[in-house]
C-alpha cells in the first residue's frame, strides 16, 4: 500500500504540474487501514450501511468485494460505484484538497446495505505526519488568479477536530477554520488581559 499510496502521489503531482511535491510530502505518511463489515438488512431502504460522508484524510484508496453499495453525489444525485475485479476507488479528502489549492475537490459518498448478501471493503486512508504543515507547492498559488484557499494547517488538528466535533462532510474544513479563529481570538484575549 506503501507503494501503491506514493505512486499515486507522483501521478497526482504531475497531473498539475507540482512534480514530485505530494509523494515527498508523503514519505513516512502516518496511515490507518479499515475494515467495512456491511451484513444483510431486511429493512435497507430505512438504513445505510455508512451515511454520507467526505473522507478527511488525503487519498482513501477503497478495495470492494463484488456485491455493490459505494455510491457517489453528483449534483445531488447519488450514482453506483460498481465494483470492477481487480480495481482500487481513489477518493480525495480534505487535506488533499488543501494541499492542491482546491484544485481536486471532495466527493461526498455512501454505502447503501441489501437484504440479500452481506458486504465488505477495504479501505486504506493515507494521511500526513499529524505535526507537518499542510501547504500547496509554490505552482498552485499566485496571487491574482490562485490566491491561498485554505490557510496553513496539521493533519492533526483536523484529525482530532473530525474526532471530537464534527463528522466529514462538505462544510467540514470551513468549521475546522472557523474553530481555530475562534481558538486563536481566545488565546490572544486571554493573554493581552493577563
Ligand atoms: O464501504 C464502502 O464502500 C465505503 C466506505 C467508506 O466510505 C469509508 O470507510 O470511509
Ligand atoms: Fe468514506
Amino acid at each position: 500500500m506503501d507503494t501503491l499510496g506514493l505512486g499515486i502521489m507522483e501521478l497526482l503531482g504531475k497531473s498539475l504540474g507540482a512534480g514530485s511535491y505530494f509523494r515527498e510530502f508523503f514519505e513516512g505518511h502516518d496511515s490507518i487501514l479499515r475494515h467495512n463489515w456491511y451484513p444483510r438488512c431486511q429493512t435497507p431502504h430505512l438504513t445505510l450501511g455508512t451515511g454520507p460522508h467526505t473522507d478527511s484524510v488525503s487519498i482513501a484508496i477503497l478495495h470492494q468485494d463484488d456485491v455493490g453499495g459505494l455510491q457517489v453525489q453528483i449534483d445531488n444525485e447519488w450514482f453506483n460505484v460498481s465494483p470492477y475485479p481487480g480495481s482500487f476507488v481513489v477518493n480525495i479528502g480534505e487535506t488533499f484538497m488543501a494541499l492542491t489549492n482546491g484544485k481536486y475537490k471532495i466527493p461526498l459518498h455512501r454505502a447503501v446495505v441489501n437484504n440479500e448478501k452481506a458486504r465488505c471493503s477495504i479501505v486504506f486512508f493515507m494521511n500526513p505526519q499529524a505535526d507537518k504543515i499542510i501547504k500547496p507547492p509554490g505552482e498552485l498559488v499566485d496571487d491574482e488568479i490562485n490566491p491561498r484557499k485554505f490557510p496553513d494547517f496539521t493533519w492533526g488538528a483536523l484529525h482530532e477536530f473530525i474526532q471530537k466535533e464534527y463528522r466529514a462532510d462538505h462544510n467540514t474544513i470551513h468549521c475546522f477554520f472557523e474553530r481555530q479563529q475562534q481558538q486563536k481570538k481566545l488565546k490572544n484575549t486571554s493573554t493581552s488581559s493577563q
